[in-house]
């Protein structure tokens, strides 16, 4: 096979706990991680020649920014790979969203590549690769619905029960590094003790971003009229869970114009892996 495509799919924080800082700045966290059946399109072409080309839907991000076209060199180096590849984007995931899309695509493009360049790096290799990218990205390489420590990349997999989400995204950016640095970021909360189904489970950012972005409270706000809501990651997504399709789809129907939104089903094996696993 020298072409195909892979989704890059989203992932959502069902809950996220941080429980410190550490020296380096990164935060200590304790999340669960589940992924979403929809996400950006990732299409990988053969070349020859060592060049690596991204096209599609890559406005507003430099190439040398962009995690794909990072996490294709970084795989072309550390493997000595001769070959290129021509990756094309179609961008379905909102960035800034805390849906995890940029770390997505990272992760969709390192899986892909180590086929297509036939690397054969193990998972846990590709993951110890992808972290350098993001703390997001060894999830992604792992591909299954999961319990995080550390700052994300200590993975436990869990199995958990098909739900729908609507996911609205309040069209603000809202940046990552910018929540992590804000004094007034929740930090102390203690580790879970014993199972953490029994427990209260929150989005330690959520009070800080509510703050300082109230389209991000009014959405919560609007959610909770139909079941609970929760921010993802730092923001500013927020979404509800529901039993049935046609419950988040009637939700969703109801969005105020002003925002934008989706539904999704959640898989415990994440598409990506799902696709390349079908390819021979
Ligand atoms: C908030 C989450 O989305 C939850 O899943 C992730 O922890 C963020 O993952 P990500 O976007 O892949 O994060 P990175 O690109 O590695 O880092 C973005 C910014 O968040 C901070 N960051 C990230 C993860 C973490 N555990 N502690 C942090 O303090 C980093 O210092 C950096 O300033
Ligand atoms: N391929 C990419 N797709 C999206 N963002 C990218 C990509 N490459 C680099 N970026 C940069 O990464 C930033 C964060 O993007 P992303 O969409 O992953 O945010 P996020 O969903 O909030 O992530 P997280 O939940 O992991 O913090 C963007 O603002 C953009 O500048």
């Amino acid at each position: 096979m020298t072409s195909f495509s892979l989704l890059a799919p989203a992932k959502l924080n069902l809950f996220l706990h941080i429980n410190g800082r550490r020296e380096d700045g990164y935060h200590e966290l304790e999340t669960l991680f589940t992924f979403l059946n929809y996400g950006d399109e990732l299409t990988f072409t053969l070349t020859n020649t060592a060049s690596i080309e991204v096209t599609g839907d890559t406005q507003g991000i430099p190439l040398n920014d962009n995690l794909i076209y990072k996490a294709a060199i970084l795989l072309q180096n550390h493997c000595q790979i001769s070959f290129g590849v021509k990756i094309n984007l179609i961008k379905i995931l909102p960035m800034g969203g805390g849906v995890g899309g940029g770390s997505s695509d990272a992760a969709s493009t390192l899986l892909a590549l180590n086929k297509l360049w036939k690397c054969h790096l193990s998972l846990d290799e590709l993951a110890q690769l992808g972290i350098k990218l993001g703390a997001d990205v060894p999830v992604f390489i792992n591909g299954r619905s999961a319990l995080a420590q550390g700052i994300g990349e200590k993975l436990v997999d869990v199995e958990l029960e098909k739900k729908w989400f609507c996911v609205v995204h309040p069209n603000e950016h809202i940046s990552t590094a910018k929540i992590f640095t804000h004094p007034n970021l929740k930090r102390d909360t203690p580790k879970l003790k014993g199972d953490w189904q029994q427990q209260t489970l929150r989005n330690d950012c959520e009070s800080l971003v509510k703050k300082l972005c109230p389209e991000v409270e009014k959405t919560l706000q609007w959610l909770l009229k139909y079941a609970p809501s929760k921010m993802t990651g730092t923001g500013s997504c927020c979404f509800a869970e529901f039993a049935t399709q046609k419950e988040a789809q009637l939700v969703l129907e109801n969005l105020p114009n002003t925002w934008s939104g989706f539904i999704a089903s959640s898989v415990n094996i994440s598409p990506a892996h799902t696709q390349l696993n079908a390819i021979h």
